[in-house]
């Protein structure tokens, strides 16, 4: 993914980009650290925890730029959860649809 990246495809993308990392497990890659920690499915939830906080914290504070940052950071955390648990971004989305 680059900064040319369409808004629209940007979830996608970072979504393939998160299952490259679960299966090639890449030296340096914080995403791959997460699928390797020795915390297991913990480092990961523990992350959408404080993520979670530091959202309502930014929220709280009306920092509009800090909210945006932490949204990101837990839609992230997020989606590298779905795909621990060998959940697709369709999943999500279908999920969400079936709620119209
Ligand atoms: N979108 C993200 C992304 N969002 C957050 N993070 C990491 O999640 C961690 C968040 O932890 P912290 O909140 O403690 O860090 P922080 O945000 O600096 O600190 P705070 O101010 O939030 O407290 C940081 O290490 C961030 O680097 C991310 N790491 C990776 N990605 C994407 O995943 C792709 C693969 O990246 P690698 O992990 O390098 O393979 C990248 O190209 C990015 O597109």
């Amino acid at each position: 993914m680059d900064s040319d990246t369409p808004p629209a495809e940007v979830l996608d993308e970072l979504f393939a980009t998160i299952q490259d990392r679960k299966e090639t497990l890449p030296e340096g890659s914080y995403t791959a650290s997460l699928f390797t920690h020795e915390k297991g499915q913990n480092a990961v939830l523990e992350k959408l925890g404080e993520e979670t906080t530091e959202t309502i914290l930014a929220a709280k504070d009306g920092d509009d730029e800090e909210l945006l940052a932490e949204s990101a950071d837990l839609v992230y955390h997020l989606l590298v959860l779905l795909a621990m648990e060998d959940r697709d971004l369709d999943d999500l989305r279908l999920e969400l649809r079936d709620r119209f």
